[in-house]
């Protein structure tokens, strides 16, 4: 029998005996009847042997996937079996499968050879030696695979990628996946960092970041279960079609309930508006489908967006906040009847002695409170019956009045008064006008009066609001991730800070795939400065593991001319299909997109895109497609499911997906400027197993179109 054979065999028996072992446990769990009484108690217990039930269930089909032996020093060695549940043995003595959370896991991930290794444990750090590391691949509950990817008796004792590789060359359907069976050392690393940090993230294009951070929520929940909980954990993503792609992970992974929105969804829902403001979509195509309004400049114009998403801009409203609360009180006395008064100095004192510490909303609201009080002791002092009536009315009235003299505090109404939308200002704020370029001051103050409110306005009434409001702690998070962060703005960031306990961000994204430009960032820099060096912790991951090495070349090639960039990815092992360069006209064009959905139409991939440069496009062209009788999904921006099969999507609504094929159409000069670069590298960067690049007459420079 060769060593393959017998791990094989080895590893049949052991899974027999594991199996043994969880089925015994889930029929006695079963066996015990359900409780469905009132006693809180019993209530309790009862649901914790249905989340056992669940897990044992689950671990029923696939109890792990990994094995590591471990000798620590002076101790025995040990199997230990890896999975995404950890389950103990019948007596609950012994661990039969260690979740792959735990500490002693992470030797399983971040084990790269050699002699010795360590883990970090509550109880410090633990040495060892590490003989044998095997995936190991079961499917309702039958033994498929057994890869040593290191074992000390091999001829070369290295840990190898071939199971990384085999799991690579999959077809995907049309979801994102768990990848607990082979995450990576530098995943793993961030998988694992303390929570109270802001964890930046450059990551090159397929370099696993949104699995990555997926992973790393339900690793926090396992680490810190009696701090955090899932509901007060939030991902921010680009659009609700990409929160469906991701959907599945963290059911995977057994995590649910964290909450999935975008970042305008939220804000507006805790500023109260009534619409969200529309983002993306027609913000994007206004953007990339107006050639004339880029087109000779040189020099970088003012973006409005990136104005608001300024720190400047950050900056100015806190001086605008200082002002609200300098000028908040009215300037007059207050009589509730004549002959009676309780002047401003009095009022002020209040409002900046005892409530000083209020937010100036709260502030407001307590000294009002504290004038009708002092008018109800007031009151009591009147000589007579008839005289209390008459002053308990007046009161009332005047009450009322002066309230109305304070100012609206409402996010919406200070920001309007900031671009003196109203008539009468509140506050003074011409000094602080001054300091807005002027289009941006107009733009914004014309769209304002419109009734408008646009998405990069948001961070700005988020920040007021945080400025004035108390913030419930329904409100607050104990994590956040921001995914394609490259599209936010530092302001961004800075008020969801004000959200966050503990500075805890999983903030990710890549500066190659900053197509938005007139309103993301630049330099991660502009990230870490709003965190003090304690806080934030930078890492780059430079591996790819969605493309086949053909692809990552070509695209790396595309970033290289377009960019000059020196944040290229770099590939794993695993070789494809040439990339098809194809010159393309309008008359073979269709023919030529027939040829490239060959493998999909005949079953071996699943999923296929035809990228197009602008949505306009991308209808024409699922009308042509369609009319040749192909079942095709065209993606506008708007949809919220991603359905898989073929899709024709403008390229930079392809952002954070993936396919099996992916078709880039119509690479010419007119629809892919010099500044477009970025926006192919994305493209060519969604295919998997094989790319088709259809290239008209005129390529632009960046465009290799022979290999
Ligand atoms: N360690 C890994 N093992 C197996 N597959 C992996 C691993 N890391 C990433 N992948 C796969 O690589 C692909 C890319 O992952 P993901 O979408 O998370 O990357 P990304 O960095 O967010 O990509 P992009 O920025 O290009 O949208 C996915 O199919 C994911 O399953």
């Amino acid at each position: 029998m060769d060593d393959f054979q017998s791990a094989y065999q080895e590893e049949e028996q052991r899974l027999g005996h594991a199996l043994a072992s969880i089925d015994a446990q889930l029929q006695q769990l079963r066996s015990i009847p359900v409780y469905v009484g009132d006693d809180f108690t019993e209530q309790t217990l009862e649901a914790s042997r249905e989340e056992r039930r669940r897990k044992l269930a689950q671990s029923a089909q696939e109890p792990y996937f990994g094995r590591l032996d471990f000798e620590e020093t002076d101790k025995e060695l040990m199997p230990l079996y890896i999975g995404k549940l950890g389950v103990s043995n019948v007596d609950g003595q012994q661990p039969l499968v260690i979740d792959w959370r735990a500490p002693i896991a992470s030797l399983f991930y971040s084990f790269t050879g050699g002699n010795s290794t360590s883990y970090e444990a509550p109880e410090g750090l633990i040495e060892g030696k590490v003989s044998l590391k095997r995936n190991i691949v079961i499917r309702q509950r039958e033994l498929e695979r057994v890869v040593d990817t290191f074992s000390e008796q091999a001829d070369t004792p290295v840990v190898s990628d071939e199971f990384l590789v085999y799991r690579l060359g999959e077809n995907k359907d049309n979801r994102l996946r768990d990848i607990v069976s082979t995450i990576q050392a530098e995943q793993d690393q961030i998988i694992r960092a303390m929570k109270n940090t802001a964890l930046i993230i450059q990551g090159v294009a397929g370099s696993g970041k949104t699995t990555v951070a997926l992973h790393r929520l339900a690793y926090l929940l396992y680490q810190y279960k009696e701090q955090i909980r899932a509901e007060r954990m939030v991902i921010f993503a680009p659009n609700m079609m990409f929160i469906d792609y991701i959907s599945e992970v963290l059911p995977e992974l057994g995590v649910g309930d964290i909450q999935q929105c975008t970042f305008a969804d939220w804000a507006a829902k805790v500023i109260g508006l009534e619409t969200v403001p529309s983002d993306g979509s027609l913000g994007l195509r206004r953007w990339f489908d107006d050639e004339a309004r880029n087109a000779g400049s040189q020099a970088e114009p003012i973006y409005p967006g990136r104005y608001k998403g300024s720190i400047e801009f950050k900056e100015l409203l806190d001086d605008y906040l200082l002002r609200i609360e300098a000028e908040c009180v009215p300037q007059l006395d207050f009589e509730p009847w004549d002959g009676k008064r309780l002047s401003r100095n009095e009022i002020m004192e209040w409002f900046e002695g005892e409530y000083k510490y209020y937010p100036v909303a709260r502030r407001k609201e307590r000294v009002l409170a504290r004038i009708h009080r002092w008018v109800e002791m007031e009151l009591k002092k009147s000589p007579s019956a008839a005289a209390l009536k008459e002053r308990k009315k007046k009161a009332q009235q005047r009450e009322k009045a002066y309230a109305k003299k304070w100012p609206d505090l409402d996010s919406l109404q200070l920001y309007r008064n900031l671009f003196q939308v109203k008539k009468n200002a509140d506050f003074a704020v011409e000094d602080l006008q001054a300091r807005i370029p002027t289009a941006v001051w107009k733009e914004t103050k014309d769209s304002l009066k419109k009734g408008n409110v646009q998405e990069e306005d948001l961070a700005a009434l988020l920040y007021l609001y945080a400025g004035a409001n108390e913030l419930d702690s329904k409100l607050t998070f104990d994590h956040i991730v921001i995914d394609e962060a490259q599209d936010f703005s530092p302001f961004q960031v800075a008020v969801l800070d004000r959200f966050v306990r503990g500075h805890s961000f999983t903030i990710l994204g890549d500066l190659s795939q900053g197509i938005h430009y007139y309103k993301g960032i630049r330099e991660w820099q502009e990230m870490q400065s709003l965190f003090a060096e304690e806080e934030t912790v930078y890492y780059a991951l430079t591996r790819s593991y969605r493309s086949t090495m053909e692809i990552i070349e070509y695209a790396n090639e595309v970033l290289r001319r377009g960019v000059g960039t020196d944040l290229l990815a770099v590939p794993v092992f695993r070789s494809g299909d040439p990339v098809h360069l194809l010159h393309a006209s309008e008359e073979n064009k269709l023919a030529l997109i027939r040829q490239g959905l060959t493998k999909l139409l005949e079953g071996q991939y699943r999923t296929t895109a035809i990228l197009t440069r602008t949505l306009d496009d991308a209808k024409i062209l699922h009308e042509a497609l369609a009319a040749e009788g192909l079942s095709v999904n065209l993606i506008d921006g708007e949809m919220t499911q991603y359905a898989g099969g073929i899709s024709v999507l403008p390229v930079y609504l392809s952002k954070g997906l993936e396919f099996d094929t992916v078709i880039v159409t119509d690479v010419d000069a007119e629809h892919y400027r010099p500044q477009d670069a970025k926006l192919l590298y994305v493209g060519c960067t969604r295919a998997l197993h094989e790319l088709w690049l259809l290239y008209g007459d005129h390529a632009p420079d960046y465009v290799v179109t022979e290999v």
